[in-house]
């Protein structure tokens, strides 16, 4: 018998990722196996959301090798086995659609060509309620989303990555603009994932709310991988909260005085 063991997960080697002419991030080595919980993080504009963008062949690869489930990014076979999660909800003024219908877009992946009427089956509906249900929006699969908060419309593109029933989920910031409460939902939803072999890659500037789950910490910072290894070793200036790319985007050394008096003032 020939035994075969499972290609990882994700694999870059000397991988460079960008748009056009422009290289963001580069120099990227990163093995990531079946089971883990990799949060990346780093300031803004360092290229986390790149880098997923980089996995899920929506940007460009400028150098390097990069492969998802042992398949080259942006192939077919890659991109059926990722549920993404994107960082900007354009759902409201982009789609006239229920939460249902944006939540069925899942299981397009997962339905071959020759067989469209799948996604209408029984068993397909069902899961695409079950992931609705699974981040408290059951109640609300009816609603169109454009009437849903940005929270909740968060929450519906989890419920998409969550009916394809992917081996790997890309997540940009899945927990922002979600109110506590359903923060804890949705790492507890997290956690049934990886115990069910699901493998996963969060871009967030919240670790705190994801710390019971994550199991390593990689920082992106001007365009290169500057750390990787368990979450709490990470520097201070590698934290969550280091949310500005000193060279790219610096933060305000002040604040007008006035904006900050409450009131008074023109109107
Ligand atoms: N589609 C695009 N075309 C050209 N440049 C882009 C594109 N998307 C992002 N960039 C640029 O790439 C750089 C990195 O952006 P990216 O969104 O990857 O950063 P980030 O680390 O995810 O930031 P944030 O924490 O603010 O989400 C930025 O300078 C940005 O302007």
């Amino acid at each position: 018998m020939q035994v075969t063991s499972a290609p990882p997960v994700i694999e870059l080697t000397g991988a460079a990722f960008g748009y056009g002419d422009r290289t963001v991030v580069r120099d990227l080595d990163l093995t990531v196996h079946r089971g883990e919980v990799v949060a990346v993080l780093g300031p803004n504009g360092a290229g986390k959301s790149t880098l997923v963008k980089g996995l899920l062949g929506l940007a460009e690869q400028h150098a390097g090798s990069a492969r998802v489930l042992g398949h080259e990014v942006g192939s077919a076979e890659a991109r059926a086995g990722i549920g993404y999660v994107p960082q900007r909800h354009t759902l409201a003024s982009a789609v006239r659609a229920t939460a249902a219908e944006i939540v069925t877009m899942g299981r397009t992946v997962r339905t071959p060509w020759w067989a469209p009427w799948r996604i209408r089956s029984a068993p397909d509906r069902a899961l695409v309620q079950e992931s609705l249900a699974v981040v408290g929006l059951g109640d609300l699969s009816s609603h169109d989303v454009a009437t849903l908060s940005g929270g909740q419309q968060r929450r519906v593109l989890i419920a998409r990555a969550l009916a394809s029933r992917p081996d790997v989920f890309l997540m940009d910031e899945p927990t922002a603009g979600v109110d506590r409460g359903h923060q804890q939902v949705l790492v507890a939803v997290m956690r049934r994932l990886v115990e069910r072999g699901a493998t996963l890659v969060i871009v967030t500037h919240e670790l705190d709310a994801l710390a019971d789950i994550v199991t390593r910490a990689v920082v992106v910072r001007a365009g290169g991988i500057s750390h990787d290894g368990p979450p709490d070793h990470l520097a201070p200036d590698d934290d969550a909260h280091a949310h500005h790319d000193d060279e790219e985007d610096p933060p305000p050394s002040s604040v007008p005085t006035t904006i900050l008096t409450t009131k008074g003032g023109p109107r």
